[in-house]
């Protein structure tokens, strides 16, 4: 069976420092790879130094999102008339994740915008994420795609797995696949274990946090042993992204590695 890989979130993990000291705190704690949303506001050499001298890989970054409260918080690939501003932001991701050596790039979904239907916003996200595509093509970057659930991000595009799954299947699944984050779909939908197993080969990254609080796994109401067991027996070959907020500090939170996912 694969040996599960786990990857630091550095924008929710090791908070106790500054961004710039999480890569060597990361490294510390026994983290091989890490993930963060946004590396913009940094310069690519800058990061990749940091990467390098903690023995990091960088594992996923995002497309770039507009600032919280703004209606592009989560993502703009489905917003009609932005579609400059999307391809200007699926350029800047691959500009970063070459420099980084990054293999995925997450292109955020966003929110149906006010006065938007979702029919239109949904056929707008299909024909940017099939332009991102092609774009992609040929630069060693897969994209993937998230279904984020609507308590937290109400008028979130995706609707389900299944629908991240066919569009990802619409426009190339060879170069495309699924982020599944455990944590949006214990909320949204459930059924983990036979949700995981239906998209299994369409997952190129996974994520994972405990709702109701979104702490580390253990710490609410997924049965982590199933669902890790289910991951191994899958052959999954990818990293597994923690994406959660520690309850009590990150490395006093990391005992779940050696418990319910041993
Ligand atoms: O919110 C999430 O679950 C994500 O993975 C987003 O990428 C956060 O930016
Ligand atoms: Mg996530």
């Amino acid at each position: 069976m694969t040996e599960m890989r786990f990857a630091a979130n550095l924008k929710w993990l090791f908070t106790e420092v500054e961004f710039e000291a999480r890569f060597d705190a990361a490294a510390a704690a026994g983290f091989s790879g890490v993930e963060y949303a946004s590396p913009y506001a940094h310069e690519p050499a800058e990061l990749r130094r940091r990467l390098g001298d903690a023995g990091l890989t960088q594992v996923l970054i995002n497309t770039p999102m507009g600032a919280p409260g703004t209606p592009t918080r989560a993502g703009l690939a489905c917003v009609p008339g932005l579609e400059s501003e999307f391809r200007a932001g699926v350029e800047r991701g691959l500009e970063y994740a070459d420099a980084l050596g990054c293999g995925l790039l997450h292109v955020v979904g966003g929110v149906v915008p006010p006065g938007v239907g979702r029919d239109e916003a949904f056929a707008r996200y299909v024909a940017n994420i099939a332009w991102a595509a092609e774009r992609a093509d040929g630069t060693g970057v897969r994209l993937v795609l998230e279904a984020q659930n609507k308590r937290d991000v109400p008028g979130f595009v995706l609707d389900s797995q299944a629908q991240a799954a066919a569009v990802a299947e619409a426009v190339g699944a060879d170069r495309v696949g699924l982020l599944l984050d455990f944590y949006h779909l214990q909320v949204d939908e459930g059924d983990l274990i036979r949700t995981y197993r239906r998209f299994a080969d369409r997952v190129f990254h996974l994520q994972v946090a405990d709702p109701p609080y979104r702490h580390e796994p253990g710490t609410g109401e997924i049965g982590w042993r199933g669902v890790f067991a289910a991951v191994r027996a899958s052959g999954y070959d990818g990293w597994i992204g923690c994406e959660y907020a520690p309850a009590a500090g990150t490395v006093a939170g990391l005992g779940w590695m050696r418990t319910v996912a041993e």
